[in-house]
């Protein structure tokens, strides 16, 4: 990925970051990269995410697949467990005749209409959880799995697995003789999109598992100790250095509809890795040119928190706008849609800086799998060495547990303190 921080310096934008400030807290980049490099050569949990593209299989993927022909696949997941699977076959397999859902929330109405509109004997299910326990994940499973028998599908026939060594998916996959694959050892699930985790639908969908994987590789090659000379560290440093200055949120913008998801899949990575402590960098997803016309009044004149990451593919296919003598139109006439949009990203990041609203430009050569295996192994990178400067455990969530057993208590799967606090809310209710 190429990165463009010109626009958060302090002679640009308000909160900016001044290029002595900036000298400086390349020494701390120095340093950091020092423990990422340790950790990830130790195999250290978490830093061993770095490790993915040189570690993924893509082969035993592909070889787990195989036997599948599918018109739908249906990850049956959430979080990590689906946000890097569909990440990376909407911004890739766009034109693959086979569709990919995910099945990440438990809306009743949402899943019966998913599953009455699925053709379920054509129907591929990816079941994917790390811990195997998330209770969202195993009762859309059950619940798919219910829809398959009724419909005389043979839902064993349809599913592939991805979990941990033991756990309830993975005594399921074993007593079911399910294709099974193992997550990666000592990768987040929000790490885990360049594994078997975020993998089986792409190969499905024939996506280039290597080049993918090539780019997460050209992206560790990257990984050298100066901001300036490493993308993934100078996007992560900065977001850093102006969260410290007030930027308390950070807009993903990405100017391609492939990557509306990865906007998604920033959003976990960024708040569960770095929302601890009480810091952390607020992720806000947008999506250029859309929301110029949503969300942009509030990017440019509402509070000073906000940097805008602005991210576009470099090249784009090519949609020619017909000629017309249409009055004011003219200027449109002839023009490319890409070349459009294009300029709606250029006038918005300046639109920004007219404003002295700090941005940085993240740009990829072009939608394909080197360019997003790189964008995702930098940006989770960048991540990494964010975490070290924000001084952050940067690879556990802790304060998920707490809803999940107040989740569990209410439906009577044990005896949780959390839930009774649920049952003692306090009420002031107008209606
Ligand atoms: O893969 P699992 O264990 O089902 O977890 C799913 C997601 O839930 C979380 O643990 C948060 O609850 C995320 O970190 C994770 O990506």
């Amino acid at each position: 990925m190429r990165v463009d921080i010109g626009n958060a310096l302090a002679s640009e934008a308000d909160p900016g970051i001044d290029r002595d400030a900036l000298d400086d807290l390349d020494e701390r980049v120095a340093d950091a990269h020092d423990r990422i490099a340790r950790g990830t050569a130790d195999d250290e949990f978490g830093y061993a995410s770095l490790n993915l593209p040189e570690r993924t299989d893509a082969a035993e993927i592909e070889d787990a697949v195989a036997g599948f022909d599918p018109e739908a696949i249906l990850t049956v997941g959430i979080g990590g467990s689906a946000l890097g699977a569909i990440t990376i076959t909407e911004a890739l397999a766009g034109d693959s005749p086979v569709d990919h859902y995910a099945l990440d929330n438990v809306d009743p109405a949402h899943v019966n209409r998913l599953l009455d509109d699925l053709p379920l004997d054509e129907t591929a299910v990816h079941v994917v959880s790390r811990s195997g326990t998330t209770a969202e994940t195993l009762a859309n499973f059950l619940v798919v799995r219910e829809a398959m028998e009724s419909a005389g599908v043979d839902w064993a026939e349809r599913t592939v697995v991805t979990t941990g060594e033991s756990g309830p998916l993975r005594d399921l996959a074993e007593a079911e003789d399910l294709p099974a694959l193992d997550v990666p050892e000592g990768v987040p699930g929000r790490f885990s999109a360049l594994s078997t985790v975020g993998l089986v639908p792409a190969a499905m969908m024939d996506v280039d598992l290597d080049a993918l994987l090539a780019g997460g590789r050209a992206g560790a090659d990257a990984l050298t100790g100066s901001l300036y000379d490493c993308p993934a560290y100078a996007y992560g440093a900065v977001a850093y250095a102006l969260d410290q200055r007030g930027a308390s949120v950070n807009a993903m913008m990405p100017y391609a509809e492939g990557l509306e998801s990865f906007a998604e899949w920033f959003a976990q990575l960024w708040a569960e890795s770095l929302g601890k402590d009480g810091g952390g960098q607020t992720p806000a997803r947008a999506l250029g040119a859309t929301d110029q016309h949503s969300q942009l009044q509030l990017y440019r004149a509402g509070p000073r928190d906000k940097l805008v990451t602005v991210v576009r593919p470099r090249e784009r296919p090519d949609s020619p706008i017909p000629e017309t003598d249409v009055a004011d139109l003219e200027y449109l006439g002839g023009q490319d849609l890409g070349t459009l949009l294009d300029a709606e990203f250029e006038a918005t990041e300046a639109s920004l800086a007219a404003a002295e609203r700090p941005s940085v430009r993240v740009e990829i050569d072009r939608m394909d799998a080197e360019s997003v295996g790189r964008l995702l192994f930098d940006v989770e990178a960048a991540c990494i060495l964010a975490g070290e400067l924000y001084g952050v455990e940067t690879f556990t969530q802790p304060a998920v547990e707490w809803g999940k057993k107040a989740a569990r208590g209410l439906l009577g799967g044990g005896d949780f303190e959390e839930a009774d606090a649920v049952r003692e809310k306090t009420e002031l209710v107008v209606e």
